[in-house]
């Protein structure tokens, strides 16, 4: 979890791979109206993200098994619509500063629906994690080798905060 940019849909792969578990791109689980908004720098509101959530709740309910899922998860209140889905859900926040946020999605913008102008909403909207259950704060300007092998171990020894 964390804001666009942060780091979610790279680190996610990989870790989904190492851990040999399906990998929930939560891009896709989108609307075609909410991703014409994002690419238009309209902001999704709460009633956007309604189905949206709807449906990764539902992508996990199919993967009691275990999955990775990559998903802004901007509030609290839309991390416990997902922990209701799948209890014990740990979560990684991949904090990133928003000069820095602004700068990956402006690289990106090319191959990316994500609209340049959104950075400062995603940072107004997030509610930090910290303080939550099962949350794994890391930073995300580290090297992706290096977030997958935190991110490892902390699956590894159990629950840290
Ligand atoms: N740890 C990292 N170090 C350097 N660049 C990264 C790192 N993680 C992601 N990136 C780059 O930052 C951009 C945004 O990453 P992405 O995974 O799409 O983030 P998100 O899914 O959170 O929006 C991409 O260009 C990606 O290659
Ligand atoms: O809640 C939201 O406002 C959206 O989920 C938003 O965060 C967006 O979907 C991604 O952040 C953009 O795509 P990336 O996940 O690639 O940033």
């Amino acid at each position: 979890m964390g804001v666009a940019g942060c780091g979610k849909s790279s680190l996610a792969a990989l870790v989904a791979q190492t851990q040999g578990l399906s990998l929930i791109e939560g891009d896709d689980f989108h609307s075609a109206d909410s991703r014409a908004k994002m690419s238009q720098g309209i902001a999704l509101t709460d009633a956007d993200r309604e189905g949206w959530l709807s449906r990764l709740g539902e992508e996990l309910r199919q993967h009691a098994d275990g999955a990775v899922l990559s998903c802004s998860a901007l509030k609290r209140q839309y991390r416990e619509r997902l922990r209701a889905a799948a209890p014990g859900l740990r979560f990684v926040f991949l904090e990133i500063d928003r000069e820095q946020a602004q700068q990956r999605v402006t690289a990106r913008a090319p191959q990316h629906f994500f609209s340049t102008r959104l950075v400062d909403s995603q940072f107004a909207t997030l509610e930090s994690p910290l303080g939550e259950e099962r949350v794994l704060r890391l930073d995300a300007t580290a090297p992706l080798a290096r977030l997958q092998a935190e991110v490892d171990a902390w699956l590894k020894q159990g629950e840290t905060a």
